[in-house]
């Protein structure tokens, strides 16, 4: 049994985010919705957690009736304007001592629970396990989604919140580069791997994954921002850091990802350090695959999000011994 640092009474508090305003793809507004359907407030139940949640955030009412791109940058007002309302809901749960659990939508919605948990606790770390790097700036992006930009925004690289986009002026960039750290890394702009140089930001590949396997990695992952395991931690998951067979419905997948376990593994570990207290499941889009694709995505996000509150796997093996 996990004894949480910073979480009280036992509690969870889902912000469900249905917004797909950060990538092109419609459908992975439905991710929150399905794993709510699938059964993920009784998963969290069973395991002796008190739930809170009062349904889905309703972002329709965010949108601008006009949102020319800003430079390169898609539906700028439209991220801004939701990710400062999931902001204000992460943060919250937060300063009541709940575990802060997103489930999304895409991963530009990390502007608002990364801000909301750095506002609550500006000494945490944050874990991001992603094929992607999604550090580019408003100048790297070739896309211009900015699912592929939270990151650079978050640390304010390169000064990043100027007076051209004074639309995300509500964000504070509290993160600093030697609190983040990756794993899962795959396919990364040649523009982003400038970036993590320059900023000495710490990236475990899937080669390092490959390399050391995923229990070292994990714990170099840690000492690398956490070296003395008293830190807040907060993990961001893009189910598309895992291997396209296990999480085949998602927007950008990359081959050669993470297999299942080492997935649910990462979420084990970090809740066995008894320190996190924000969770982002992103990028499950239930519409892109057959029905059995779309049933392993979404319930591959459930039982993720489920490992972040109990490492089952540990009590198992220690209760094997005892026989
Ligand atoms: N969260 C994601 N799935 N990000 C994919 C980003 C892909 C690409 N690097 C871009 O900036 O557009």
């Amino acid at each position: 049994m996990t004894t949480y640092k910073y979480i009280k009474d036992k509690t969870v508090g889902i912000v469900g985010c249905p917004f797909s305003g950060g990538q092109p793809k419609e459908g992975v507004d439905e991710g929150p919705i399905k794993m709510i359907e699938y059964g993920l407030i009784d998963q969290l139940v069973e395991m002796g957690w008190s739930v809170e949640f009062d349904g889905h955030h309703k972002f329709t009412e965010f949108r601008p009736a006009e949102d020319p791109n800003i430079g390169k940058l898609k539906k700028p007002r439209y991220v801004s304007r939701v990710t400062k309302a999931v902001a204000e809901s992460v943060e919250s749960h937060l300063k009541k001592g709940h575990l802060a659990l997103t489930l999304g939508g895409d991963h530009s919605l990390a502007l608002g629970t990364v801000s909301g948990t750095f506002a609550a606790y500006p000494d945490a770390c944050l874990i991001w396990i992603d094929a992607h790097a999604d550090i580019n700036t408003p100048e790297s992006t070739e896309s211009g989604n900015l699912h592929g930009c939270p990151v650079s925004f978050l640390l304010a690289v390169d000064g990043l919140i100027n007076e051209e986009i004074t639309e995300f002026s509500w964000l504070k960039p509290r993160l600093r580069p030697d609190r983040l750290v990756y794993i899962g890394l795959r396919d990364v702009d040649p523009p982003e791997k400038e970036i993590l140089k320059k900023y000495g930001i710490k990236a475990f590949s899937m080669y390092h994954v490959d390399k050391y396997g995923i229990g070292k990695v994990v714990e170099m992952a840690l000492d690398a921002v956490n070296p003395d395991r008293d830190r807040p931690i907060h993990l961001s998951f893009d189910v598309d850091g895992l291997d396209p067979t296990v999480a085949p419905s998602t927007g950008t997948p990359v081959r050669g990802g993470l297999t299942f376990r080492e997935g649910h593994y990462i979420c084990e570990a970090i809740n066995e350090t008894g320190l996190l207290v924000s969770v982002d499941i992103m990028e499950v889009n239930p519409t892109l695959e057959d029905e059995v694709s779309v049933f392993e995505t979404v319930t591959v996000g459930c039982s993720l999000a489920s490992l972040c509150c109990e490492t089952i796997r540990c009590d198992a093996v220690k209760c094997s011994f005892d026989i």
